[in-house]
Parts: structure tokens; sequence; C-alpha cells
């Protein structure tokens, strides 16, 4: 087994890597002339935008960093290595090729919305930083979708022009005739690098964009586990602010090598887990998608560049235990594997959605690591964190992060406050401690809206600018807890308030059960009865009193499920969320 760990120093990813440096200097295209000015500029201005997001007073999309980070290895993926360089040329180039295709001045598009289409891979960096290049705003499109949700996002983002990845030119070229736009294809990922005309900008033309901070910079569609899918408007100073914020938090730094496992059409894996690396010149390792096997693989491997950040959702940190239970049974293994992970690893985040306390547990077993988890939404980017330093409590997500103001309001009314706080400080009304309510978020990293929808935009905000985040939280022992979507998780049955996302840690402590979502159903007597619908271990059996005797040893007698549904696989989107408005609708029409 051991050697299986070793596998790496074959793999695919490492030739790759080794004849691109063998054959880097034929490859290069001959530069961009204003490159190196250019990037001195930009390097000269570097510690400016590093420092604390409040000293920041310039706004500049991720791409004008890269001149300065030259030959550094920005991306390595199943096609090769790319640097920044390689990165920004490459995206120079196809800016060049949008324009012209939409009959605009380079940088001018003023913000009309490309939609792209790429894998996991450098092709995406690409593809963004081209949009934002050429003035458009950048709409990423995700490669598991259905034509059906992908000419959706075209049409209701107003899309002017589509780009095709090289393997989904075949989608996105017959979607493109049918809605009479024009769809550009990129050469093979491993061919980006060498551009041919790379239709370089006036300096003029490069100088026409210093105005940043308002312009629109990307539309990220909502997953729709609270209705259709929503595009929400991201610009580049909310984007920055993101980026800014977590690179101080969590001390990016340019030695950092981070291995990218999520999809890229959502904020922790487009913010959180690629423009974070790359404002700051560190390496992005991408694989193509989630296999547990290739994940430990790269966690374990020696070879360079060798990961130290790694950041997921809670199933798939469910997914790597299951593989290590399976595959690493023999004590010198579980020795190393913990010593690797423990000695080179720096920081390992779970977020998107609750983490359970079992994983929480078992990972900190295997690996030595207590994950940190941190809370965040497309619209607002990440607003809590547990500390990098300093005590990590589990079930809770920490306090606010740096300009990142919250407010936790009495629900239905948005002018009870109950608690409100800031990175410093939180500040609880007398009376009302530990009391839960509606989490509301202000700060830089808000969104700007919802594109074209006014309505369901004003809604989403308090008259004095607060965003409503729909999630009930609660402030309790000098943290924020979550506790669930006000909507679906928290369950009203026989006069308790319960949180759906309480229910389910528990429940995941079962030996016998591997996945679970926990929903209130409909009830004559208890108004919602809490109802786990569950997912066992491969040929194991629980019947409802059977679960019932199990609870009454762990759990509080009123959150203990009343109903039970088995199924063979638990739902999950691909960000790992269940959409339990569908589970209700699917079980109890
Ligand atoms: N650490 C966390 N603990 C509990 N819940 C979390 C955590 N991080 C994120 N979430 C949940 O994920 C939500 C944000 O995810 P996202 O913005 O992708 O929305 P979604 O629920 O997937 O989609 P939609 O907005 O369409 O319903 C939060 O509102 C919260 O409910």
């Amino acid at each position: 087994m051991l050697s299986e760990l070793f596998t790496f120093t074959k793999h695919p990813l490492r030739r790759t890597f080794l004849h691109w440096k063998a054959s880097y200097s034929k490859k290069i295209h001959p530069l961009y002339p204003g490159w190196w000015s250019l990037g001195i500029l930009v390097q000269k201005s570097a510690y400016r935008w590093t420092t604390a997001p409040s000293s920041r007073t310039n706004t500049r999309p991720v791409f004008t960093r890269a001149p300065g980070f030259g030959e550094t290895l920005a991306i390595v993926d199943s096609s090769g290595s790319h640097s920044y360089k390689q990165l920004y040329c490459s995206s120079l180039s196809l800016a060049s090729r949008i324009s012209a295709a939409l009959n605009s001045g380079f940088g001018c598009l003023d913000g009309r919305r490309i939609s792209f289409l790429c894998p996991n891979d450098a092709s995406y960096v690409v593809a963004q930083w081209a949009a934002w290049m050429s003035g458009g705003t950048a709409v990423p499109l995700y490669r598991k979708h259905p034509l059906s949700e992908l000419e959706y996002i075209i049409t209701d983002s107003q899309s002017s022009l589509l780009v095709a990845a090289r393997p989904y030119a075949e989608t996105l070229e017959p979607l493109a005739q049918k809605l009479g736009l024009p769809c550009l294809t990129l050469p093979p990922t491993s061919d980006l690098d060498t551009v041919d005309d790379i239709g370089t900008p006036s300096r003029e033309e490069e100088n026409a964009n210093t105005d940043w901070a308002d312009r629109p910079a990307m539309i990220i569609y909502t997953s729709g586990t609270t209705g259709r899918p929503k595009g929400v408007l991201h610009t580049h100073s909310s984007i920055q602010a993101m980026v800014q914020c977590l690179v101080s938090e969590w001390a990016w730094s340019k030695d950092d090598v981070i291995l990218h496992t999520l999809p890229l059409h959502h904020v922790h894996g487009v913010v959180n887990k690629l423009l974070c690396p790359l404002w700051v010149g560190a390496t992005c390792v991408m694989l193509p998608e989630f296999q547990p096997q290739k994940v430990w693989e790269m966690l374990l491997s020696f070879k360079a560049p060798v990961v130290n950040v790694f950041m997921a959702v809670p199933t798939i940190y469910s997914k790597l235990i299951q593989y290590y239970d399976q595959h690493f049974t023999q004590p010198h293994v579980k020795d190393f594997v913990k010593a690797v992970c423990k000695e080179r690893i720096r920081l390992m985040v779970s977020g998107s959605a609750a983490l359970p306390l079992p994983t929480l547990q078992r990972w900190e077993e295997i690996t030595g690591h207590m994950l940190l988890e941190r809370y965040g939404m497309t619209e607002i980017g990440m607003a809590l964190s547990n500390p990098l330093k300093g005590p990590r409590i589990a079930g809770a997500v920490g306090l606010p992060l740096p300009d990142v103001e919250v407010r936790i309001v009495m629900n239905n009314t948005t002018n009870t406050v109950i608690a409100e706080g800031n990175h410093k400080e939180t500040q609880v009304r007398p009376g009302l401690e530990g009391k839960e309510g509606e989490l509301l978020v202000r700060g830089p990293t808000v969104f700007k809206e919802y594109w074209n929808r006014p309505q369901e935009t004003r809604e989403a905000f308090t008259d004095d600018g607060w965003f409503k985040t729909g999630d009930t939280t609660v402030y309790k022992d000098g943290v924020y807890w979550i506790l669930g979507r006000s909507s679906v998780d928290i369950i009203k049955s026989g006069g308790y308030k319960i949180s759906a996302l309480e229910v389910e840690r528990h429940l995941l402590a079962h030996p016998d059960i591997v996945d679970v979502a926990v929903i209130g159903a409909k009830d004559a007597t208890w108004g919602q009865k809490v109802t786990a619908v569950v997912q066992l271990q491969k040929g194991r059996r629980l019947t409802l009193p059977e679960l019932k005797t199990w609870a009454r040893q762990h759990m509080a007698p009123y959150i203990i499920p009343t109903g039970l549904v088995l199924v063979e696989e638990m739902p999950r989107n691909q960000m790992g969320k269940v959409n339990k408005k569908d589970l209700l609708r699917h079980f109890f029409p």
C-alpha cells in the first residue's frame, strides 16, 4: 500500500512538467512589448495591494499582477505547467480575439457578458482574464450542467459571446448557433502557451482601464437550493475585497501550493482556491475533478510542487475519510499519512456547508489537522471564519472577517437587533443573549445586484443596506454558529425550533449512517416532523425504532427524528449540497 502512495513519481503531470521545463524556451511566445515595463509598474505597486484591506486604495483585477510574477509557476494541470507570463500572454491573445469578434476596441466591452465553458485547468484562467482584459463580465459555465441549464445561464446573463475550451466546442457551438452568438474555441490547454498572434493593445488602450472598482467583473449563478438560480453580479472591487481579506487572514504567500478539486462556478472554487493564490504569485495544482485516490496521492507526494494548502466542502472530506478507511489499513501507512499531513500542510479549510462533527474529529485523528471552518455565500464571499492561529471551535464558524459587519436580527423582522459585530468585537443586546435570528451582512465583499432582477435585489437588502442571508445564526460563547437556512433547516415541531444541521451532526455519529439530510415534513399534530433521510453503509439495515433507541443515548428527546426515509444515494449537487425543498417535494408531495 505504501508503494501506491508514491506512484505520483510516475504521474503524467510530472512528465509534462519535466517536458515543459525542457522545451520552455522554444515554446514561449515573443513577449508582448509592454510586458516588462508593465511588470515593473505592477511590482512597484504590489506591496500596496497585498496590505490589509482597510489600507486598500486601488482596485485592480488579478491579471494586472501577473507580469510581476513572470515565470513563476501559476497553474499545474493535466496538460502541463503554466507560468504567470504564459497565462497573461494567452489571455491577451484571447482578449484580442474577443474584442475583434465583437467589433470593439481592446478593453472597451463595457461589461458585456462573456460566458465560457472550460475544464478545471489553465484554460479557465485564460478565459476569465481575457473576459476582464477585453472589458467584459466573466460568466463561468459548468461542464456538468445539462444543455438546458447552460442555455438558461447564457440567455439569463444576456451573454454576447461564448468561449469554449477545446473539449467543449462541440457542446457550445450548436448552442451558439441556436442563440445567434459568436463562439470562440481555445486551443488545447497544452498549446495555450504557443500563441501566434498576440494582438498587443496600445498603451493608451491599456490605460483606458484605470478605474476598475465599479466595473462588473463576474456573474456567478447560485446553486438553486432556494429557487431558480440567480445571477449574482460582483464588481472588481467586491472580488478584490474578498481576495485581499482571505490573503491577509489566512496568510497566503507566494510559496503556497494549493490543491484545487472543486467546480469553478462557485465562489469557493473561483475566489478562495484560484484567485487568492494567483493574487500572491502562488501555485495552484488543478485536478480535472475530485477523485479521492488522486487527492491522497497529491497530498502525500514528495514531488514538486508540494501541496501545503487544501480547501474543500464537507462531502469531499468524508469521501477522503472513506477512502482512507478502506485503503490505508496498515499502522505504518497511517503513521506516514499523519506525519506528512501534519508536517507539510499549513492550512486545511472546510466550507460551503455545515461540517459534521464526526467528520471534523475523524479528519483530525487521521491528519492531525483541525479543519478551519468558515461561512460564506455567493452573494457575500466569506463572512465568518475560525482563526488561522488561535483556538478553533468545533461546530462554530468563528468571527467576522476584517471589514465584514454582521448583525443577528429577530427572524421575520430586521429592526430588532439581537447582536451586532465586526472583526474586533460583538455586542449583544441585554436580555437577548443566546437568542437566534437571521444573519445580516454588510461590507465591501457584498455583491452589487442579482442580474436583471431589481425586485429580488431590493428584497435581499434591508433599507439601510444590510444583505439578508436567510441563515439562522446564534452568537454564543464568543463565536457565531450557523443553525441553517431559515427556510428549510429550522424545523418547528411541537413548539420547539430545531436546527436540522444539529440533528444531522448527531446522526452522522451513528456507525451505519453514511449520509443524512434532515427535513421538516408537514404534520397535523406537531406542525413539522423531524424526518431523517438516510443513506446507510452498504448491506446495513435500520428501522425507525432502532434509530430512536440509539438516538436516546445521544440526543435531546425533542430533536430525535420521528420519521425515517432510506435512500440508496443522497442526491447532492456538485458542491455537495442537498436540495431540501426537492427532497420534501419528492417524499412528501
Ligand atoms: N460553514 C457553514 N456552515 C453551515 N452552512 C454553511 C456554511 N458555509 C456555507 N453554508 C451554507 O451555504 C449557503 C451559501 O451557499 P451558496 O451561496 O452556494 O448558496 P446555495 O444554498 O448553494 O444556493 P442558493 O443561494 O441558490 O440557495 C449559506 O447561505 C449557508 O446556508
